[in-house]
């Protein structure tokens, strides 16, 4: 998908062909912010069951219909559900079991001779390992994960072709991608199978459980369960979405949060300090106080918008949807937030915060979101038109609070346990993918870059 920013730098909403389908395209902040909170007039939730539940994760019919009759409540329930384990003291645990799980992956296959450095010829495909493997673990319990060794591979293969799967391509013209979701969710189902077992039995650790995994995929499985047309398909394939969701971003965003943080030695000092600040005689590192300090959280937003090729999507369910005096939008149309142009529009960001364009939008700025008053401190307020990174309104993405305490649980044991770094940081500057051109899709380097790590001598 490519559209023409500077063509319509105005922020005048246009409508771009995607594939056939005629998609409104909006830039303007006060426009954004209208439709993000206009949850009611401007519903993701068709979409959402049409392209996503039923084109990209295979849902099947009788889940789809059970989705379009259900007037949203089952959209609520799951979400605040979601929200609810990523938020608070569920939240901490999340971060913790995240952790061990991380560094027990690094140690084991990085820490054999502790002063040696080990060579990492291609950082991007380590994180992409190591993030992906230790989210799923998280989210879905040790077994799984332990079983399908194909679980990385297949699961990228099947996020790099997901604009394939939203036009329709048929399984004969990408048979290598339905494959993937094929065998992902088989997988998927043999886990639902092994946790209602368990669960049954009530010999389940309810918090977080090997097999079954975390509470909240645990109690997901009984909640669909108990739904209309939720057989063993239509889980497997919620599974299958929150897996996506978990990963699909969070993992190419940290890799980022950590490479920007490394090639910058004025940054790599900065976060180190903060990192060795926050950790206790026992080993212990304290998260929630790491997750407030307002350079991690300026970076990582940072991160988000220079990084993330996401959009959010709404579909107007109201006859006409007033936009402003001179733009009316008609019921039925779909309305594309892209978060990497919203992200970029300097107008709408002077406007709302003239300080966070000190530096140029199209520059990589940590300290973007920092304000300077009594005390330095992380601020978004103003910008929810601006920067779309998770959405906005009711929709708001879940998962926010956990995506940014992944980055910096993986800086704490990469920097904090390890030590890492670059191995050409002049190189490392030629490495970026171009700014504009695609709207949507994984931000990957457009080389390898190589680092080396080594266990932090005490
Ligand atoms: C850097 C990482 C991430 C980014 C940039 C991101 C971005 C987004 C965006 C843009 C939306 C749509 C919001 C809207 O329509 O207003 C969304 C929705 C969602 N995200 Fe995330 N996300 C990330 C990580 C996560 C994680 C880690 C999880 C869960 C483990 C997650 C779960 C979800 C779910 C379930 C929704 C659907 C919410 C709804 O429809 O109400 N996301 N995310």
């Amino acid at each position: 998908m490519h559209c023409d920013r500077n063509k319509y730098g105005d922020g005048t909403p246009f409508f771009i062909n995607a594939a056939g389908n005629k998609i409104l395209v909006i830039l303007d902040p006060d426009h954004v912010k209208k439709v993000l909170q206009s949850s009611i007039e401007l519903d993701p939730n068709p979409f959402i069951h049409q392209q996503i539940m039923g084109q990209l994760m295979g849902s099947p019919r009788e889940t789809v219909a059970f989705y379009n009759s259900d007037g949203g409540k089952m959209d609520y329930v799951q979400t605040t559900h979601i929200r609810q384990h990523l938020t608070g003291s569920s939240l901490v645990s999340m971060d913790k079991r995240f952790f061990t799980i991380f560094k027990r992956n690094i140690a084991t296959k990085y820490a054999q001779n502790d002063s040696e450095w080990m060579e990492i010829p291609d950082l991007y495909d380590f994180m992409e390992k190591h993030v992906t493997l230790a989210i799923a673990e998280t989210l879905l319990g040790s077994a799984v994960v332990e079983e399908y060794a194909e679980l990385v591979s297949d699961l990228w293969l099947f996020i790099e072709n997901t604009d394939n799967f939203f036009i329709g391509l048929p399984r004969f013209i990408i048979p290598s991608a339905y494959a993937a979701r094929d065998r992902l969710l088989c997988h998927l189902k043999k886990w639902s199978r092994e946790s209602e077992r368990l669960r049954d039995q009530d010999i389940v650790n309810r918090d977080w459980d090997p097999i079954a995994g975390s509470g909240l995929l645990q109690e997901r499985e009984k909640l669909y369960s108990e739904m209309p047309g939720h057989g063993e398909d239509g889980r497997a394939s919620q599974t299958l979405g929150l897996l996506y969701g978990g990963t699909s971003l969070t993992v190419p965003v940290t890799f980022w949060y950590l490479f920007e943080t490394l090639r910058d030695r004025n940054l790599h000092h900065r976060i180190s300090t903060e990192i060795r600040n926050h950790v206790a005689k026992s080993g212990a590192y304290d998260f929630t106080q790491l997750a407030v300090r307002p350079i991690l959280q300026s970076l990582h937003a940072e991160t988000t918008r220079y990084r993330s090729s996401n959009l959010a999507v709404r579909i107007v369910t109201t006859p006409r949807f007033v936009l402003d005096e001179k733009y009316t939008i008609e019921r039925g149309t779909t309305v594309f937030i892209f978060a990497k142009y919203s992200g970029q529009f300097t107008p709408g960001w002077a406007s709302a915060r003239p300080k966070t364009v000190s530096l140029p939008l199209e520059e990589f700025w940590p300290e973007r979101f920092l304000v300077s008053e009594k005390r330095e401190r992380f601020s978004d307020s103003g910008l929810g038109g601006c920067w779309t990174s998770f959405g906005g309104g009711e929709h708001k993405c879940p998962g926010r609070h956990f995506a940014r305490n992944i980055g910096i649980v993986v800086l704490s044991v990469l920097m904090g346990e390890f030590e890492c770094e670059l191995v050409d940081i002049k190189s490392a500057k030629n490495i970026d993918p171009p700014l504009r051109g695609s709207a949507f899709g994984t931000m990957r380097p457009t080389r390898q870059a190589g680092a080396r790590l080594r266990k932090r001598r005490p």
